[in-house]
């Protein structure tokens, strides 16, 4: 096979061996060789590959990487590369405030300059924590050099009293038992701390092991990458296998580009919905696809996505953790039953291994039935992802898998009116003001109402934060009422077992529908239709407005550091990706705006 190497010069051999400008070669050498690599190395026409590191004491989820990353380096190495590591801006979804999801973009900037502007031919992207998925993409995608995601994997699964204790959902069950009294603040830590066991990312399907499964869906990283616990030996293996794929992936001259298409996306939309994936991933895919220019919108996830059922057990819409689905199959297991069963839409989609799909999966099979469903089995169907619409906002998004039958038995029974319901408005503008008053007498909160959290969006919180899973009033809890319907401009935590509508987009912030919403408002909510609506006239909704514009807009709070202000001038809403709309214009620019000027 023609390989770039034999046609064409290397990236970064123009800041290293460029005859028509000695001075700047010099200076671009000395300073590489003074740690202690050779100028053979540097000018003998290997290609260097970066690895982007996301791992560090502040990003946990992500910290692995830093030992991972000597087996990508000996894979590098072993495939004839040279390896340069570099810091990405830490991402940590339960450590970063005011919420992670305000970083993502500010680590997409920064990853965006390092690729493009210094001396790499290819890029190891170290993925895991929610957000470092998509961040790394994107950047990816921008730049447009040829790239590889690797997964740090989930952790290994936590066990309390004999349980399986799942990251996250342990947590939102606990807190339910601690409002009701069922056990004290001590327990309730235990439980956490359980939940954690190991190194590694959530071990429950959360948002992390959505978006690395789906980052293998899109091809973006070697098949079976996924699903493999961070501890495991498999995990050090494959990390080789990377470094050295990516080597030959710069040889190829295989791109972001050429893997990323349409087609890519269509099939990671209908992954989604078999693994059970959180609401986080259609912000996150939507806001990749954007900067490549691929089309995709929440309809798309409706579309493609709302008839494929559920076919892996793993909390929060099942019983299982990260252990048991890499035990069973992990991603290759699901495609093979998506392909078996002809529901992948697009089995020839080319992947990071230079080859397709359909190839990559041929011998994949599913291990263990209890946890990955077949088609003629499934654990729910028609799992995938709600879009709703209407005068509260223009697209929200609600994930079917986690309705539970008592959800279902509450709202959504009504034999005249099957798949709607309807209650009263209590809204809170924000999580602080939520939690002063959910307990408060004089909301009269009953089973009938619908929670609403509002100035929790991109703009709003700012960086749009995981707080619409609300739960009920302890003296609901009590009486055994465990789920309330929740709307919200914010997200929610992939790993909670709440069937919110949540990602409201516009936000209240962007004067959405859900800034003129009032305490004691009825709403109505119709997923057949698809539609979520005030059930006040469009003359009583403009006075509304009105009055709003007239004292402002929709307040909220002043901007604590450059980066909120910054972000919030230029971030678009949750069904757009919450991209940064000036960044979405930059396409593909190592090939469209050639190298950047030499710096001296
Ligand atoms: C559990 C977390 C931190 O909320 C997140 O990983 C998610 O699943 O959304």
């Amino acid at each position: 096979m023609e390989t770039r190497k034999d046609t064409m010069k290397l990236r970064s051999q123009q800041w290293f061996d460029n005859p028509d400008n000695p001075g700047m070669t010099a200076l671009y050498l000395e300073r590489y060789l003074n740690y202690g690599i050779t100028r053979e190395e540097l000018q003998s026409g290997k290609p260097i590959i970066g690895i982007a590191q996301t791992g560090s004491d502040l990003s946990p989820c992500n910290r692995h990487h830093v030992e991972l990353a000597k087996r990508v380096r000996d894979g590098i190495v072993a495939a004839g590369g040279i390896c340069m590591e570099f810091p990405v801006h830490p991402i940590q979804e339960t450590g970063k405030r005011p919420t992670a999801a305000l970083d993502r973009n500010l680590a997409y900037l920064g990853l965006v300059e390092a690729l493009y502007g210094y001396p790499l031919d290819g890029v190891v992207l170290t993925i895991g924590c929610d957000k470092t998925t998509p961040a790394l993409l994107m950047a990816a995608a921008t730049v447009n050099i040829p790239a590889i995601a690797l997964s740090v994997g989930p952790m290994l699964n936590g066990w309390y009293r004999g349980e399986r204790a799942g990251s996250g959902t342990a947590i939102w069950d606990a807190r339910q038992k601690l409002a009701a009294e069922e056990i004290n603040y001590e327990e309730f830590i235990d439980i956490a701390a359980a939940s954690a066991p190991s190194v590694g990312y959530c071990n429950t399907m959360g948002t992390a092991t959505t978006m690395n499964s789906l980052a293998e869906a899109l091809g973006m990283q070697l098949p079976g990458s996924a699903a493999i616990p961070a501890p495991y030996r498999e995990r050090g293996q494959i990390s080789y296998e990377t470094g050295r794929r990516i080597v030959e992936m710069v040889h190829e001259d295989l791109k972001p580009s050429d893997i990323m298409t349409r087609a890519a996306f269509e099939n990671a939309i209908v992954a989604n919905s078999a693994i059970g994936g959180s609401t986080n991933a259609p912000i996150h895919l939507n806001g990749v696809a954007r900067h490549l220019d691929v089309e995709l919108t929440n309809d798309d996830w409706q579309r493609l996505g709302h008839e494929i059922p559920l076919l892996v057990d793993l909390q929060p819409a099942g019983r299982f953790l990260g252990e048991d689905f890499h035990r069973a199959g992990g991603v290759p297991g699901v495609f093979a039953e998506l392909i078996g069963a002809g529901k992948l839409p697009n089995p020839d989609a080319l992947t990071v291994t230079g080859k397709s799909v359909a190839e990559n999966y041929a011998d994949a099979e599913v291990t263990d039935r209890e946890v990955i469903r077949s088609f003629d089995a499934p654990l729910v169907e028609k799992a995938g992802f709600i879009n709703l619409k209407g005068n509260l906002f223009d697209s929200a998004i609600m994930k079917t898998s986690v309705i539970s039958p008592e959800f279902r038995d509450r709202y959504l029974s009504n034999p005249d009116d099957p798949d709607a319901f309807e209650g009263r408005a209590i809204v809170f503008d924000g999580p602080e003001d939520y939690h002063d008053r959910i307990d408060d007498p004089a909301l009269e909160i009953d089973e009938h109402c619908i929670l609403v959290v509002r100035g929790t969006g991109p703009i709003g919180y700012p960086g749009g934060a995981e707080v619409v899973n609300m739960q009920p009033p302890a003296a609901l809890i009590k009486r055994g009422v465990h789920s309330m319907p929740c709307i919200g401009d914010g997200r929610q935590s992939g790993t909670s077992g709440s069937p919110s509508i949540l990602n409201a987009s516009p936000e209240a912030a962007a004067m959405g529908g859900l800034a003129l919403l009032k305490t004691g408002d009825r709403v109505r909510v119709d997923l057949r239709v698809g539609s979520a609506n005030i059930l006040i006239d469009n003359a009583e909704l403009a006075e509304r407005r009105a009055a709003l514009e007239a004292a402002g807009g929709f307040a909220f709070p002043e901007h604590q550091t450059p980066w909120q202000e910054i972000q919030r001038s230029m971030v678009d809403q949750f069904d757009k990706g919450m991209v940064l709309k000036p960044a979405v214009k930059y396409q593909r620019i190592a090939q469209t705006k050639g190298l950047p000027r030499d710096n001296h």
